[in-house]
C-alpha cells in the first residue's frame, strides 16, 4: 500500500515504520521542523516490541509531490486538526481514504463535512509511545493494536487491505465489524482515565489509592456512556465494567498521554475529548457533572489559542 503519515509524530512515526519496515510504500508528509529533524536524525524506534531504524525517511513537504495515495494516516493532536484540512482535501482528491487515530469523536464529523462521507474510515490506537528530544519514538506499552473499519459501505475494500498490510508489518491490525462502537468504547476509557490522570497530576495506581479519586473516573464512565447511548451507540453496562476493570489492572506507574503532555508542559487535548464530550451532551440536552468539573480542572493547563 502506499500510505502517507500526515501528522508523524509519535504514533504517526511509529506505525509509518513499522509498515515501511514490511515492505509498504510510506511518506511522511511533515512541516519544517519535524522535515528537519527527520533529515537529521533519520527515525529510530526504541520499541519494546523490537527496534528498528529507518535511515532515510520519505518526506514529503506538500501533497503535489505525492501521486496516486491509498490511504492518509491521521495522527495529529485535536488541536491540530484544522491545520491539516487543505493538505487532506488534496490527497482525497487524489483518491486517497484517511484513516485517524485521534482520541476523541469530534474530529470524526469535521472531517465528513470536510472530505464527505465516503473519504473517512473509522478508528483508533491503543499504543504508549512519545518522541524524545531527537525525534526518535519511544514505545514503552507491550502493546500497538490499530483498530479500524468502514464508515460507509464503499469502504471495505480499503480496510481489507489495510488489514492485510497490519498482518504482514510488526503491529496488531483489527479490522473492526462495528468501528463507531469500539471508537466510542475508547472514548470512553480515554475520557476517564486521561481526565483523572490529569486533574491528579498523578498516575493511575496513586489514583486507586484513594477510594474517593478512583470513585470519579468511574462516574465518567457512567456518564460517557450516557452519552453514547444517547448519540445511538449501544455501549452497555458490561462495557463501563470492563473498561472500570481495565483501569484497575493497569499497571501502576501508567498513565495517559494527556497526563504526560500537562508533565512535559505541552499542550493538551483537553477541548478535543472533554469539551467534545459536553458539546455532544448539549447536542442531546445531556448534563454531565463529572466529565464538566474534570474539563474544568484541566482546562488552566490546556495551553493551546482556540
Ligand atoms: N502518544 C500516544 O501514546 C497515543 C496518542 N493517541 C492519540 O494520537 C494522536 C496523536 O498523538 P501523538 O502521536 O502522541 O502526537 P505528537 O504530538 O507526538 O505528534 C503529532 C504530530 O503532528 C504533526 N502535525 C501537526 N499539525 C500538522 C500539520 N498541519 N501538518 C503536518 N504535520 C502536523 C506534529 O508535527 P510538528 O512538529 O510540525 O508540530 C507532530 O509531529 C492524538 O490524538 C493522541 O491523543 C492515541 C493513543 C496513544
Ligand atoms: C490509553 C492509551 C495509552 C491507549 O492508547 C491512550 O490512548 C492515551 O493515553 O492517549
Amino acid at each position: 500500500m502506499k500510505i502517507i503519515v500526515l501528522g508523524a509524530g509519535a504514533l504517526g512515526a511509529y506505525f509509518g515504520a513499522r509498515w515501511q519496515e514490511s515492505g509498504h510504500e510510506v511518506i511522511n508528509l511533515v512541516r519544517e521542523g519535524r522535515a528537519e529533524q527527520m533529515k537529521n536524525n533519520g527515525l529510530k524506534l526504541h520499541s519494546e516490541m523490537g527496534d528498528y531504524e529507518v535511515a532515510k525517511p520519505v518526506i514529503a513537504r506538500s501533497p503535489e509531490e505525492i501521486d496516486n495515495p491509498d490511504l492518509v494516516f491521521l495522527a495529529v493532536k485535536g488541536y491540530h486538526l484544522h491545520g491539516t484540512l487543505d493538505w487532506l482535501k488534496s490527497l482525497v482528491n487524489k483518491g486517497a481514504k484517511v484513516y485517524p487515530v485521534l482520541n476523541g469523536m469530534e474530529h470524526i464529523h469535521i472531517l465528513q463535512k470536510e472530505l464527505g462521507e465516503e473519504a473517512v474510515i473509522g478508528g483508533h490506537a491503543y499504543i504508549i509511545a512519545t518522541l524524545d528530544e531527537k525525534g526518535h519514538v519511544v514505545h514503552t506499552s507491550p502493546f500497538h493494536d490499530l483498530v479500524f473499519g468502514p464508515l460507509h459501505s464503499s469502504q471495505q475494500a480499503i480496510c481489507e487491505e489495510l488489514a492485510l498490510a497490519c498482518n504482514q508489518a510488526n503491529l496488531t491490525g483489527i479490522l473492526s465489524p462495528n468501528v463507531l462502537e469500539a471508537m466510542w468504547n475508547k472514548y470512553m476509557f480515554i475520557t476517564a482515565f486521561s481526565g483523572i490522570t490529569t486533574a491528579t497530576n498523578q498516575p493511575i495506581g496513586m489514583v486507586r489509592r484513594y477510594s474517593q479519586t478512583f470513585k470519579i473516573a468511574e462516574r465518567i464512565l457512567k456518564e460517557m456512556k450516557k452519552l453514547a447511548n444517547a448519540h445511538q451507540i449501544n455501549l452497555t453496562d458490561e462495557h463501563v465494567n470492563k473498561a472500570f476493570e481495565r483501569l484497575r489492572d493497569l499497571a501502576p506507574d501508567m498513565t495517559s498521554s494527556m497526563h504526560q503532555d500537562r508533565r512535559k508542559g505541552l499542550p493538551l487535548e483537553v477541548e478535543h475529548l472533554h469539551g467534545g464530550a459536553l458539546r455532544l451532551g448539549n447536542q442531546v440536552n445531556l448534563r454531565m457533572p463529572y466529565i464538566e468539573t474534570i474539563h474544568a480542572m484541566i482546562k488552566p493547563y490546556e495551553k493551546f489559542q482556540h
